[in-house]
Formats: C-alpha cells, sequence, structure tokens
C-alpha cells in the first residue's frame, strides 16, 4: 500500500496519489487525509482556451516616464513680460493688477495712475509687492494736466503688453457712447506714449466706448506709421458673460465657449451661441432672451451699482484672460480668443472677431463660421450700429494726431 500523503511533501506522484485515493463515504474520511488535503496547494480548475484569461498586456512606459519625448524637458519656459496696467489703482484696474502679477509670464509689472486715483498706484504696487509670485511691482503716479508722453519713459519702455482701463465709468442713464469725448482723449494721451517708448507692444484697450476708442487709436498709430493690429478692443467680458448664461446647461461654466462678435455695446454684442456645443441644444425661441441679456449685462451692473460705477470685477477677470492670452502667444503658446480689432471680415473696417495670439501678437483673424438665421438676421442689426460708432472714431482721428 502507498503511504499516505505527508503534508508538505509534493512530489509530483503523491500529488496525483492524493488526488485518486480520496476516502469514500462509506469508508468515512481519516484525520490523516483531512489534514493532508488542507496542506495540499489547490488546483485550479481547468478552463477552455477560450475562458482562459488572457497575459495581462504589458504596460507601456510613456516616453515621458523613459525621459524622453518633448514632454520630457524640463518644465516650460515661462516668458519674461513687462505689463504696464495704465488706470491700475481704479475699480478694474486694481484687480487686474492682481491677476496679472499672478501670471507665471509676467515679470515685471507696472501700476500706473494719476494722483487723485482712490488710492496711490505706489500703493498699489507696495501691496502687490509682497504676493509670492515672481513679479516685480513697481507704482507710477502722475499729476492731472500732466502728459503721459513727458512722464512715462520708465514705466513704459521695454513694455510688452499695456492694458488700458483708464477713463470715466458710466453712470445710469448714460450709454458708453455718451463717454467718447473725455475717454478718447484719456486714452490718446497714454497712446500717444506707446507710440514712443513701446512701439511693439500690444495694448489692450478697456476703456468704453470700445468701439469708438479703437478704431480712433488704431487709425492715430497707423498715421503715425505704426501697426494698427497692436491696438485691440478688450470684448472678452463678453464672451464671459454669454458662457456663464448659458451655464444652466449640465456644463461647467468653463466648458462653453460660446464666440461673441460685433462690439461690445448694445445690439453690436452679438453672441454666436450655435457655435458652441452645449449652448447650439438650447431652444431657438430662448434665444432672443437669452442673447438680450448678453447685450444688457453692462447696464445691469451699472444699474446695481446705483451710479458707484460699472463691472469692475468681472471686467478685471475678463481683461486678465485676455492679457494673459496675449502673454501665452508672445510666449510661443498660441491662443484664440475673440478681440475687437481692424478687421477685413465683413464690409466694416473694425469689428470683434476671433482671433490667435502668437509670438507677433495677432498671428492670425479666424473666419466668422456658419450662422444661423437669426444669428445672420442680427448680423445686419450689428452692423448698422457698429458703422456709426466706428465713424465717430475715425473722424477722432482725422482730427488729431499722436
Ligand atoms: N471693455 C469692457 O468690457 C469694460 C468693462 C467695464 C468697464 N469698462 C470701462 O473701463 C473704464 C474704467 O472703469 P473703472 O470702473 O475702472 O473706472 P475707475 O474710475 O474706477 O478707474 C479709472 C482709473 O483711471 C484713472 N485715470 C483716469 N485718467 C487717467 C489718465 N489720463 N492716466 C492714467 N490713469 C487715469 C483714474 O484715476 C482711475 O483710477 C471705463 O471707461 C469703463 O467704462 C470697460
Ligand atoms: O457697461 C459698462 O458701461 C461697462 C462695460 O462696458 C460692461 O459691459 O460692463
Amino acid at each position: 500500500m502507498t503511504a499516505p500523503p505527508t503534508p508538505g511533501r509534493s512530489s509530483a506522484s503523491t500529488t496525483r496519489a492524493r488526488t485518486r485515493r480520496r476516502p469514500s463515504r462509506r469508508t468515512g474520511t481519516s484525520a490523516r487525509w483531512r489534514r493532508a488535503r488542507r496542506a495540499r496547494p489547490r488546483r485550479r480548475p481547468r478552463l477552455s482556451p477560450r475562458l482562459r484569461p488572457r497575459p495581462r498586456p504589458r504596460r507601456r512606459r510613456s516616453r515621458r516616464a523613459k525621459g524622453k519625448g518633448p514632454r520630457a524637458k524640463e518644465p516650460r519656459k515661462t516668458g519674461e513680460f513687462k505689463v504696464c496696467v495704465c488706470g491700475g489703482a481704479g475699480g478694474i484696474g486694481q484687480p487686474l493688477c492682481l491677476l496679472m502679477a499672478m501670471d507665471p509670464n509676467v515679470k515685471e509689472l507696472c501700476v500706473f495712475d494719476l494722483n487723485v486715483a482712490m488710492v496711490p498706484a505706489q500703493g498699489v504696487a507696495t501691496d502687490l509687492g509682497h504676493l509670492e509670485k515672481k513679479a516685480a511691482v513697481k507704482g507710477y503716479v502722475m499729476e492731472v494736466g500732466q502728459k503721459p508722453v513727458d512722464n512715462l519713459e520708465e514705466c513704459l519702455t521695454g513694455c510688452h503688453l499695456v492694458l488700458i482701463p483708464a477713463g470715466m465709468p458710466r453712470k445710469p442713464g448714460q450709454t458708453r457712447d455718451d463717454l467718447f469725448k473725455i475717454n478718447a482723449d484719456i486714452a490718446k494721451g497714454i497712446v500717444e506714449a506707446c507710440a514712443k517708448y513701446c512701439p511693439d507692444a500690444m495694448l489692450g484697450m478697456i476703456v468704453n466706448p470700445v468701439n469708438s476708442v479703437v478704431p480712433a487709436m488704431a487709425e492715430l498709430y497707423k498715421k503715425k506709421g505704426l501697426d494698427p493690429m497692436k491696438i485691440v478692443g478688450i470684448t472678452t467680458l463678453d464672451v464671459v458673460r454669454a458662457n456663464k448664461f448659458v451655464v444652466r446647461l449640465p456644463a461647467p461654466p468653463d466648458r462653453v465657449n460660446v464666440p461673441v462678435i460685433g462690439g461690445h455695446a448694445g445690439t453690436t454684442i452679438l453672441p454666436l451661441f450655435s457655435q458652441d456645443k452645449h449652448a447650439k441644444t438650447i431652444d431657438a425661441e430662448k434665444i432672443p432672451d437669452l442673447d438680450k441679456h448678453v447685450q444688457d449685462a453692462g447696464t445691469d451692473v451699472v444699474n446695481a451699482k446705483n451710479g458707484k460705477g460699472s463691472a469692475t470685477l468681472s471686467m478685471a477677470y475678463a481683461g486678465a484672460r485676455l492679457g494673459k492670452s496675449v502673454l501665452a502667444g508672445l510666449a510661443g503658446q498660441r491662443r484664440t480668443e475673440c478681440a475687437y480689432c481692424k478687421s477685413e471680415i465683413t464690409d466694416l473696417p473694425y469689428f470683434a472677431q476671433k482671433v490667435v495670439f502668437g509670438k507677433e501678437g495677432i498671428s492670425k483673424v479666424l473666419p466668422l463660421g456658419e450662422l444661423n438665421e437669426y444669428e445672420t438676421k442680427r448680423l445686419e442689426e450689428v452692423k448698422v450700429q457698429l458703422k456709426g460708432e466706428i465713424e465717430s472714431g475715425l473722424k477722432y482721428a482725422e482730427e488729431n494726431s499722436l
């Protein structure tokens, strides 16, 4: 007789013996057999080849993990740009300076304002200078009545981007157009200094009325032999608002990107809801109200602030979005935004359109894309109002020079 299997011993023959010699119910199981059974390695049931688990594929190490490929190089280099915010101690200026000082592409930030600003520009600069960010922040103050061109050499020289919220905000009952004369003169003083000290910088005009101030300043630049495409009107707040207002859809706000074209006042603001994959699912009958909501949003803030100014915080957010896109472009990472500038995509010479920011500023103007029936009709309305507002700007440029 073969000896009962000994726990721990595992030759092929004993294993075979173990499986064969299971005592029958009748004879009962011996304690030794039970012990041996517990100790023996469990056999896996034989599976048909079809059901057998496939060997796990070896996980490929990415080029990055292997230390190869473009992404394995050092982290992307950030820009070393100089930025100035003119009107930097104002309602928009202060939060805009904060957001720009946090941009890793900013090496130097200049805060420029008048001596009558609600806070001295040096105070804003000292405050922001304590952020644990790379930007060095400096303040520049000018007395009311002085000329920026006589005072801003150090502030503007070497600037890559100048953001201009300097100017009067409107009060309830006023239109943006009502601000034209006073704000165009303020803008002209600053643009003249930019033409002299940083003619290659991109200029982002926030000051209202954007629809007229931008054509006026760009044509003055052209008259001076400079590139009018360096001057862009910041209409990003309209895009931000359109995105926010469609957010009731099941999509996070930063996944919505509604292009807004035309201009930045009343009916000239044309959101293209049909061009966003979430917004285009909205019922057609809801679009006119949504469109009007975006058009009137600035006035809603003016009324809600009840004579104490217009949008400042959301504008700073929007201005910084545009400003950061310009800097990203200059650093070689192209960004597409809507902006109001010289244009050839409609019969109007200035238009808020989709532009690509690259190493030289605006590197490309993109086509309008497909417009649905409602948007096509609205575009005609846009053109009527915008044409007149552009003409005011062109007239200003004819009557003035830098
Ligand atoms: N483009 C947009 O979407 C948009 C949105 C909101 C507001 N705005 C416009 O932005 C402008 C500023 O609005 P705000 O709420 O910041 O006004 P604000 O009065 O709070 O600030 C304006 C600042 O500009 C300064 N300033 C005036 N003249 C100057 C000059 N010659 N040089 C330097 N600084 C000068 C003032 O001292 C003040 O600090 C307004 O014209 C407003 O209509 C535009
Ligand atoms: O409405 C204004 O006067 C400010 C700005 O243009 C806005 O749209 O909020």
